[in-house]
């Protein structure tokens, strides 16, 4: 199997080229592969795939030549990933499978707009909805945050300042109601920053994620705290700086969309073979996969 290895202000990622959709990629095999001691080690692994070669992205065969199909480190989906979308373009663009400039990626949470520029890559996720208030809890501590819908679930929590949120136990998940939260939720903290030109908004913050742990940057996430940041200075459109352990990502939201942008790199390829990372690959079902698809679109 080869395989490229790229991040997102420290978000990293194994990249899996299966153009036509053929490598029957398992939680485990996914989860070997991110493993940082005896695998590649990785936040999560995105398999580059056609559209029309992914049961679950046939649908947007028209709108979209590839989909980026997402995988958390514990070898879960997840339905978006902000900074994943940036390193699969980057990827995309340095393979040679797209051109620089605009391009579309489909990913399980609809299509994604990506503008692509040699220092940065900046996507276009659905406008964060902030649709309700829930509680996590760390060391005993309770935060009260919004939660937060970026095609996958958020729940932002205010911290008082930078000390507080550097001092925050983020080695295992903070708690979070089962209720509220069904299928897990990603947990970013956030602290005010200093007044930035050309920012209606500065924050920094950490983030513990559904299936990966707590990582360096979250794009979703960053995403999602932009959209807490503005409505708390009252305004539901504008652009925030997010600073996050592995960099800065900006935040611009307008009336539709929520663009994303920071750097995007990849800094290796290469090649792995599943039996040493202890994994036997079963034999792959995915063309009847999408046929099936196929004929119940139809
Ligand atoms: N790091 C990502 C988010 C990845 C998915 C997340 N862990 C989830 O399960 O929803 C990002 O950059 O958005």
């Amino acid at each position: 199997m080869t395989y490229a290895k790229g991040h997102g202000t420290g978000n990293d990622f194994v990249i899996l080229p299966d153009l036509d959709g053929t490598l029957p990629l398992t939680p485990r095999l996914v989860a070997a592969l991110c493993d940082r001691r005896r695998g590649i080690g990785a936040d999560g692994v995105l398999r580059v795939v056609r559209t029309d070669a992914h049961p679950d992205a046939a649908r947007y065969a028209g709108a979209a030549e590839w989909f980026m199909d997402y995988w958390n480190a514990d070898g879960t989906f997840a339905e978006m990933c902000g900074n994943g979308v940036r390193v699969y373009s980057r990827y995309l663009v340095e393979a040679g499978f797209a051109d620089g400039g605009e391009l579309t990626v489909a990913t399980r949470a609809g299509v994604v707009r990506v503008v692509v520029t040699p220092a940065e890559i900046s996507a276009g996720l659905s406008k964060p909805r902030v649709y309700g208030q829930s509680v996590a809890r760390v060391a005993g501590y309770r935060y009260l945050g919004e939660a937060v819908d970026v095609g996958n679930p958020h729940l932002v929590c205010r911290v008082s300042d930078t000390q507080e949120l550097a001092g925050l136990d983020l080695t295992t998940s903070p708690e979070f109601s089962d209720a509220d939260f069904p299928t897990g939720v990603n947990v970013e903290f956030s602290a005010p920053g200093v007044p930035l030109p050309g920012v209606d908004a500065h924050v920094r913050m950490r983030v513990y994620e559904r299936g990966s742990g707590e990582t360096l940057s979250c794009g979703s996430g960053a995403c999602a705290v932009a959209a807490v940041a503005l409505a708390d200075v009252g305004l539901s459109t504008g652009r925030v700086a997010v600073d996050v352990p592995g960099g800065r990502l900006t935040i611009t939201l307008d009336e539709e969309t929520c663009w994303l942008a920071g750097p995007a790199v990849i800094v290796a390829t290469g090649a792995v073979a599943p039996e040493a990372l202890d994994v036997r690959l079963p034999r792959s079902n995915a063309r009847k996969d999408v046929e099936a698809a196929k004929a119940g679109a139809a």
